[in-house]
């Protein structure tokens, strides 16, 4: 189960919308992927206009709950602008807090989104802030109140996978709030790795949308993610520099 403000989810993947091959895949993937959670860029589409294309209309909206995010804002101001935007059209009560600081690598500003997140604290919207890895920004992050930290595997769509699973491993220890590994998953290893190193959740787009088969994908990124919590929840063994046998030497019948 995981729990994020007031909402409680029993799957632990949360899915982009955005860039499928056409709504049919979009639909069938976000189905057998388990979603509860679809976030969605509210720049790009017209919440309040029917007339206009909407990413989500095969979707049947009832079945899950939304996550808008600011994908596209550059300031604080600009998301909070966009959060509100959200909240005006009753879609949900949750935002996805994105503040981009660098084109190229699609990074974070940590201090816009600093900013942002504080403000849309004081708005009563139930935040979950897309960060970078940085260890003492998810702590101060979490001092400020935010209801999840989301920090990132690797850049936005670059699917490599999580670079530093120290940094993670750092932030999900000193974490009391749910940790959602956002961004840069490539495959289910990946997912799966995050999840055994602790995370409470993955949200992920590219890496289903981008696939070859989009549902395969989903499909195995939901038991990945289901594999990599059983595992975490089972306990590894520590690594040791040397062999030690698996066969007992004592008490062996026979
Ligand atoms: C859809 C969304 O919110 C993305 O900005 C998110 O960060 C996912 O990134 P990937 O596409 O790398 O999974």
């Amino acid at each position: 189960m995981l729990k994020i403000g007031e909402h409680i989810f029993q799957s632990r993947l949360m899915l982009g919308t955005g860039k499928y091959p056409s709504f049919a895949s979009q639909k069938e993937a976000v189905n057998i992927s388990g979603t509860e959670v679809l976030t969605f860029a509210v720049r790009r589409m017209d919440i309040f206009d029917s007339n206009e294309p909407n990413l989500l209309e095969e979707l049947d909206l009832q079945k899950y709950s939304l996550l808008p995010n600011t994908a596209g804002a550059k300031t604080a101001e600009e998301a909070v602008r966009i959060a509100r935007l959200a909240k005006a059209s009753e879609l949900c009560d949750m935002i996805k807090v994105e503040v981009i600081g660098c084109d190229k690598t699609l990074l974070p500003d940590p201090f816009e989104t600093m900013k942002a997140s504080v403000q849309l604290l004081e708005e009563g919207f139930t935040v979950l802030t897309y960060t970078s890895d940085d260890v003492v920004l998810a702590r101060r992050l979490e001092e400020e109140g935010v209801h999840a930290i989301m920090p990132g595997a690797s850049p936005i769509g670059s699917g490599q996978g999580i670079v530093n699973p120290l940094n993670l491993q750092f932030i999900i220890e000193q974490s009391n709030i749910p940790v959602i590994v956002d961004a840069g998953i490539g495959s289910p290893s990946d997912a799966s790795y995050a999840m055994e190193l602790g995370a409470d959740g993955i949200l992920l787009n590219t890496a289903v949308s981008g696939a070859e088969d989009p549902v395969k994908m989903a499909e195995a990124m939901k038991l990945a993610i289901e594999s990599g919590r059983l595992g975490y929840e089972a306990g590894r063994i520590p690594r040791k520099t040397y062999a030690s046998k698996s066969s007992p030497e004592s008490g062996v019948i026979g």
